[in-house]
C-alpha cells in the first residue's frame, strides 16, 4: 500500500492491510454513549501544569499540524484524573474535516464536532522515552478537547495565524512562550477509557481523557487548517482537507466519568 493517509486509496479502511492492530480490542476513537458511561468516585480532578517555555516549534507533518514541546525534563506535565504519577507533555495536534459539520474523531451520542484537539503526554515516571512509552499499555495519556463550531477562538488564533508559515509538509517554525492550557475549556470534567493512537501505527497505549465541555472554533479558522498542504515542496499540491479516523468498536470497554 502506498503511504497511509485519508484518501479513498490509503485511508482508514486500508490501514489494517499494513497495521493489523487496526482491528484490535482497544482501538480509538469511539462514539461515547453517555447513558452507558459509569460514574467513578475514585477518579481525581485533572491537574495540567504546563510551562510556556516548553513550547518549541509548530510543524506541518503531512497529516496534521502540531506544536512540539521540549520533553527532556518534567517541566510540563499532566497528573491526577485516572493517571498514576506524572505524564510529560510531548505535543499537541488537531483533527478536522472537509466541512464544518464533521471533523472530530470521538463522537458523543453519535454527534461529531467540527474538530478535535489532542494533548499528548507520555509516562516519563516509568519509561525512558516517548517511543518506548508508546509501546506500553499505560505509556501515553491523550487529553481530547472538542472544537464546536461557533465564535472565533482568540486563543486558537495564536496557532491559526502561524499556519501560512508552515504550508507545506515538513515545514516547521519557531513557536514558543505558549501554554496549551489556554486552549482548555472552563470545566475539566471528563470521560476516560483505554484506547489507542488514532493514526498508524495505531498502538494500544493510550489512556484517553476526553473533556466534556467543548471550546469554540469559527469557520474561518477551520478553513485555515484545510489550507495546509499534505504534500511537500515541489510536489503536486494536495490540501489537508480531513484527517480524522471514524469511531471504532467499543469491544466491551468501560467508559468512566468523574
Ligand atoms: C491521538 N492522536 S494521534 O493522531 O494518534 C497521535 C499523533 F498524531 C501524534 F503525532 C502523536 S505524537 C508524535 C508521533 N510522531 C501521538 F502520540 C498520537 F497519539
Ligand atoms: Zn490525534
Amino acid at each position: 500500500m502506498l503511504h497511509w493517509g485519508y484518501e479513498e486509496d490509503n485511508g482508514p479502511t486500508h490501514w489494517k492491510e499494513v497495521f493489523p492492530i487496526a482491528n484490535g480490542n482497544r482501538q480509538s476513537p469511539i462514539d461515547i454513549q453517555t447513558q452507558e458511561t459509569k460514574y467513578d468516585p475514585t477518579l481525581r480532578p485533572l491537574s495540567p501544569s504546563y510551562d510556556p517555555s516548553s513550547a518549541k516549534v509548530i510543524l506541518n507533518n503531512g497529516h496534521s499540524t502540531s506544536v512540539e514541546f521540549d520533553d527532556t525534563e518534567n517541566k510540563s506535565v499532566l497528573s491526577g484524573g485516572p493517571l498514576t504519577g506524572n505524564y510529560r507533555l510531548r505535543q499537541i495536534h488537531f483533527h478536522w474535516g472537509p466541512s464544518d459539520d464533521i471533523g472530530s474523531e470521538h463522537a458523543v451520542d453519535g454527534a461529531k464536532f467540527a474538530a478535535e484537539l489532542h494533548v499528548v503526554h507520555w509516562n516519563a515516571d516509568k519509561y525512558p522515552s516517548f517511543v518506548e512509552a508508546a509501546r506500553q499499555s499505560d505509556g501515553l495519556a491523550v487529553m481530547a478537547v472538542f472544537l464546536k463550531l461557533g465564535e472565533c477562538n482568540s486563543q486558537l488564533k495564536k496557532i491559526t495565524d502561524q499556519l501560512d508559515t508552515i504550508k507545506v509538509k515538513g515545514k516547521q517554525h519557531r513557536f514558543t512562550n505558549f501554554d496549551p492550557s489556554c486552549l482548555l475549556p472552563h470545566s475539566l470534567d471528563y470521560w476516560t477509557y483505554l484506547g489507542s493512537l488514532t493514526v498508524p501505527p495505531l498502538l494500544e497505549s493510550v489512556i484517553w481523557i476526553v473533556l466534556r465541555e467543548p471550546i469554540s472554533v469559527c469557520s474561518e479558522q477551520l478553513a485555515k487548517f484545510r489550507n495546509l498542504l499534505c504534500t511537500g515542496e515541489g510536489e503536486n499540491a494536495f490540501c489537508m482537507l480531513k484527517n480524522f479516523r471514524p469511531p471504532q468498536p467499543l469491544r466491551g470497554r468501560e467508559v468512566r466519568r468523574n
